[in-house]
């Protein structure tokens, strides 16, 4: 197979008949604008040159050698002769590069994309390479990405093929991860996105939820836990905590009521989804800092989370702001002495975990490392979601 950039089109060699033929057109480009060839159409003669027994790459050379207007001899094919582009949008959940890909069928025409990428699929008429666009970019000719199938195809083989060398724990992450359907979701009165703030234990979520809390306490609440342990005297039902049975505590554990849930000195603590929705439904801010095993609970229709991804800098600018600053360690169950080696490695090892496990599930990414400037990015962050229509899995928008 064969492409010209300028002309839009792929070629190829029908196997069985030996015959040059149109493989694909690409969305916007000039094959495509002259409205005049379609995929299956037949090539005859290009500039009057008979491509009889040619490869494509001989008519690939005649291309190039041609100047000005290039005249193409087709004969129609019988079908595909309606062009429609579909409106499905998607957030890629993984990168592409085209130039380390070795099946795409033209180098020249691939759309390279990372993580957390919009674009607009506007064919997926090929079953292994869809055609699509950046989103908002409406000049843009299309470019080839791999399509669903193909790409969970090549995660599940790339997985065999590890699996066959070591155990890999991670595989445990039930769906593959290709590409999500996406629609706009606008800001609607008296509902707000919770917040939620994913990251290694100690990277200073608790910090960063804290200081948001107390720019405005009566906007902005975080979930009061449940625990089994015995109210003490001065505290408030519902205030530091729900105090519930063991008994209660377990059986709603057991129906998946909680999102997190932990035993600490014989008694049980955790966050139900009710503690959720109670402030959702109120109409205000929802800030939570959970488990990023909870997002498999939280990122639902019902709560339409915005997740932003709270990632350590650096080892040495870790150690450093953390030092500066004497931050006491989170590791320390009496939080009286600072951060070691060890733990500022903890919290990079299990940031690297968290990327890859839920990595396409983050909206945004703060990086921790002053922290003046990333709870000024993290304002920035919550008034953009307040105002703003932002994509969301498609399923929330009904
Ligand atoms: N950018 C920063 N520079 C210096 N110190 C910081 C920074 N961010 C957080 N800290 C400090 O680090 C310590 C740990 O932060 P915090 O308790 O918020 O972590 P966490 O991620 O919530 O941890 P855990 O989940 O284990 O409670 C706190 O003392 C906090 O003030």
């Amino acid at each position: 197979m064969a492409n010209s950039k300028s002309h839009g089109a792929t070629i190829k060699k029908d196997e069985e008949t030996g015959k040059i033929t149109i493989a694909r057109v690409m969305h916007g480009g000039a094959a495509d604008r002259s409205g005049l060839i379609y995929p299956g159409d037949e090539v005859v003669e290009v500039n009057g040159l008979s491509v009889e027994g040619k490869t494509p790459d001989d008519v690939l050379q005649i291309l190039k050698n041609s100047e000005g207007t290039i005249t193409f001899k087709l004969v129609p094919a019988a079908l595909g002769r309606q062009k429609r582009e579909s409106k499905v949008r998607v957030r890629c959940l993984f990168n592409f590069d085209s130039k380390d890909d070795p099946h795409i069928p033209c180098k020249d025409a691939g759309l390279d994309f990372v993580k957390g990428d919009i674009l607009h699929v506007v064919s997926q008429d090929d079953i292994y390479w869809w055609q699509a666009r950046r989103e908002g970019d409406r000049t843009m000719r299309a470019g080839l990405i791999p399509s669903r199938a193909l790409q969970e195809r090549r995660v599940l083989m790339a997985r065999t093929a590890e699996n066959d060398n070591e155990e890999n724990e991670d595989y445990d992450r039930e769906e593959i991860p290709t590409y999500e359907e996406v629609a706009k979701l606008y800001p609607r009165q008296g509902f707000h996105r919770p917040i939620v703030l994913i990251g290694p234990p100690g990277v200073g979520r608790n910090e960063l939820k804290r200081r948001l809390i107390d720019l405005d306490p009566s906007k902005y609440k975080t979930t009061i836990p449940y625990t089994s342990r015995a109210q003490r005297p001065g505290e408030v039902h519902g205030k530091e905590y729900f105090f519930v049975s063991r008994d209660k505590m377990e059986e709603d554990i057991a129906a998946g009521k909680f999102l997190e849930f932990g035993e600490y000195k014989g008694n049980l603590y955790g966050t139900a989804s009710e503690n959720v929705r109670s402030i959702v439904n109120a109409g205000l801010h929802c800030v939570l800092n959970p488990h990023s095993q909870a997002l498999k609970m939280l990122r639902t229709a019902e709560f339409k989370p915005y997740i932003i991804y709270v990632k350590p800098p650096p080892f040495e600018v870790l150690k450093y702001s953390r030092h500066k600053a004497f931050a006491k360690s989170t590791f320390d169950e009496s939080n009286s002495r600072a951060f070691n080696d060890d733990e500022f490695n903890e919290i990079l090892k299990s940031a690297e975990r968290i990327e890859f496990m839920y990595g396409h599930w983050f909206d945004d990414t703060i990086i921790n490392d002053d922290l003046a400037k990333a709870f000024d990015k993290l304002v920035k962050i919550v008034k953009k979601v307040e105002a703003e229509a932002l994509w969301v899995p498609s399923p929330w928008v009904q």
